[in-house]
């Protein structure tokens, strides 16, 4: 499987890289992961509803732009189905044996995702009801991708 994962903005701590990093390290036996970070928009503290819309569709467009035709792009968003980890190795499962082999995982920036990245994403998926900074959020998705292709394997993962 080709997974993909764009995000917004440069990933900056150093820790944060570093999980990252060796997560991507683990799945090498599994999937080609390519991440991809695309420019955030500069957006000061107070902005209008009209300016925010303008920061997420620079935003937006950037994304859209790394993402091929026939790619099956999942959108994290607070919005989203829930899954558990079983859960969404299934559903990663199911794509790889239905001819899905491209998959984009799209992380929004501070603003959220623009409409037009969620019209284009086949599902959303949210991680829980809490709000993580869109770099941290990059180290557990990657790290459920890898724990997804372990419970595919059936191989051991503690729990
Ligand atoms: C700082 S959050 C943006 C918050 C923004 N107010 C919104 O409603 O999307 C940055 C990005 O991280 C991702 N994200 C953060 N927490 C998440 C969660 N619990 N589940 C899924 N995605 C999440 C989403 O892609 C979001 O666009």
């Amino acid at each position: 499987m080709n997974i993909t994962i764009v995000s917004v903005g440069k990933l900056k701590e150093k820790y944060l890289k570093l999980g990252i990093e060796e997560y991507v390290k683990r799945l090498g036996g599994y999937a080609k992961i390519d991440l991809v970070e695309v420019p955030d928009e500069k957006a000061p503290e107070q902005l209008s509803e009209a300016d925010m819309e303008i920061v997420k569709r620079k935003e937006g467009e950037r994304i859209l732009a790394k993402i091929n035709e026939g790619t099956y792009v999942i959108a994290l968003a607070l919005d989203g189905k829930m899954k558990t980890s079983e859960e969404m190795a299934a559903d990663l499962e199911s794509l790889m044996t239905y001819g899905k082999s491209k998959v984009a995982f799209v992380i929004g920036g501070s603003l959220g995702l623009h409409a037009d990245v969620l019209k284009r994403a086949d599902e959303k998926l949210c991680f829980g009801k809490m709000t993580l900074p869109h770099q941290l959020m990059k180290l557990v998705l990657v790290e459920q991708i890898y724990r997804s292709f372990r419970i595919i394997k059936g191989e051991p993962y503690h729990k």
